[in-house]
């Protein structure tokens, strides 16, 4: 059971909070004001455009059954946490299982071990990543794990570092999707040719680490006038990855197209918000992976587009390219952000729903989370029992109902 004080911290619940609210929004008008609270929105969303998108959600949200077995739904990695840093990897972690995922291991140095292990009994803490046989160690595990999420609070010290490039290495050839976020974009940075055109590898730099990543592969500083065209060139400099450079409004691009999103999140720029969102990513990867085009009318970006929450421009003004046109382009090759699929047409402008919220807010403790969770996967109908389960749980927390009013964050 996450403690209160845990469940305080780990607002990871932000994501099930955003997902359920979206869903609550879909099942009747008294919740549309519980939304329009909650998120702040300069405008309420057409309920169409959030059925539509919260739609394609579902359809990567692997259904839960009786039939699956522990762990069939998701088994993360969290590759991270240092003698200074063990916050950053169990708020990555513990982000992991409350979006769904069954099972959420930490790879840490050992001086990290015994503190994140005190914060959750849920997470697999290895304390393995500063010895000397740290990439045997966690390649044992690696035919276990859907995804890896690299670099939350893992330092900057050589010897981590070295453990963390075999790691990379051992997880490429093994095509486990990674997330690499923090010190692991550091890292990157000094070795870009060690994630160069792995399509299975997403880049999450915030405004700084962008731009050490940008000069460092670039050889010269970022134009801010062209932010657009910025992430584009640096996810061609390495070989298509995916890149999110994450600011006031998170711009993602895949080499070919470039999605902006621009929904409003928490106004709080607390220590954390990034490592809530590496996490989150590291299921969402996974599951939107494991669903394929088929399960997302064609075209994964659309899911991206879904699962980020995001505009389409439909062109991207750049040096290289000197002009400004919609970038459709056949994908070459499964990589996460592929282009639209023709029957689905961007709505230029048109915004769709950020599932990722980034509102910090007090979430449900997760046996609690878990069992709204269980109400979105399985209320494909109708939301009489998810409602129900959300007031169940408001009275108990109402502080869940008031943040959910001020979309606030509590950490
Ligand atoms: N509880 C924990 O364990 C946590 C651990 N964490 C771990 O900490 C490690 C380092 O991560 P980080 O993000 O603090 O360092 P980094 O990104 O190099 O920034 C350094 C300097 O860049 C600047 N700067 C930053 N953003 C900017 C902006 N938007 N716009 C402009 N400037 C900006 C700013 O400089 P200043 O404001 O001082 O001028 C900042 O001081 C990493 O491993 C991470 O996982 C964190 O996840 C938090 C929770
Ligand atoms: N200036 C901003 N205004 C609004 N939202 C922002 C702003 N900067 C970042 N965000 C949102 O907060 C999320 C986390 O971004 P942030 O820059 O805090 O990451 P970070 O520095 O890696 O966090 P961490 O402290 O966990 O390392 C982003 O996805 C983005 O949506
Ligand atoms: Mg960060």
């Amino acid at each position: 059971m996450v403690t209160r004080a845990g469940a305080a911290t780990a607002v990871a619940g932000a994501v099930v909070v955003a997902l359920l609210s979206a869903a609550l929004a879909l099942y009747g008008p008294p919740l549309d004001a519980v939304l329009e609270r909650a998120f702040s929105l300069r405008k309420a969303h057409s309920i169409k455009d959030m059925e539509n998108t919260l739609q394609l959600v579902r359809n990567i949200i692997p259904p839960l059954s009786s039939t699956k077995h522990k762990g069939q739904d998701g088994r993360i990695g969290v590759v991270g946490g240092c003698q200074e840093y063990t916050g950053a990897p169990y708020f990555a972690a513990i982000s992991a299982l409350k979006v769904g995922a069954d099972l959420s291991h930490v790879f840490c140095a050992s001086a990290a071990a015994p503190v994140i292990k005190a914060y959750s009994p849920e997470l697999i803490v290895h304390p393995v990543l500063d010895s000397p046989n740290a990439v045997r160690e966690v390649e044992k595990w690696l035919p276990r794990l859907h995804a890896l999420v690299v670099g939350p609070g893992l330092g900057r010290d050589d010897a981590l570092l070295r453990n963390v490039q075999g790691i990379l290495e051992a997880s490429k050839a093994r095509d486990i999707p990674v997330v690499i976020d923090a010190d692991g974009l550091w890292l990157v940075a000094q070795q870009p040719a060690l994630i160069h055109g792995y399509r299975k590898a997403v880049l999450t730099p915030n405004h700084m680490e962008f731009s050490r990543l940008y000069d460092a592969v670039l050889r010269g500083p970022m134009d801010s006038d062209d932010s657009h065209g910025s992430v584009l060139r640096l996810s061609q400099a390495l070989g298509n990855v995916t890149v999110v450079q994450k600011g006031e409004r998170d711009i993602l691009s895949n080499g070919q197209q470039v999605l902006v999103c621009s929904q409003e999140g928490s106004s709080r720029r607390c220590g954390g918000q990034g490592d809530l969102l590496s996490g989150s990513l590291g299921v969402l990867v996974h599951w939107a992976l494991l669903a394929g085009p088929e399960k997302t009318n064609g075209g994964i970006s659309d899911l991206k587009l879904t699962i980020w929450g995001s505009e389409i421009e439909t062109g991207v003004k750049t040096r290289a390219q000197g002009s400004c046109g919609p970038q459709t382009t056949t994908p070459t090759s499964p990589h996460l952000l592929l282009s639209p699929s023709p029957q689905v047409q961007p709505s230029p402008g048109g915004r769709v729903w950020r599932l990722l919220s980034h509102q910090a807010v007090q979430p449900p403790s997760l046996p609690e989370a878990r069992s709204l969770h269980h109400h979105l996967r399985h209320d494909r109908r109708g939301g009489g029992s998810l409602q129900q389960a959300l007031r169940n749980l408001s009275p108990r927390r109402p502080e869940v109902n008031r943040h959910l009013g001020r979309g606030r964050a509590c950490v």
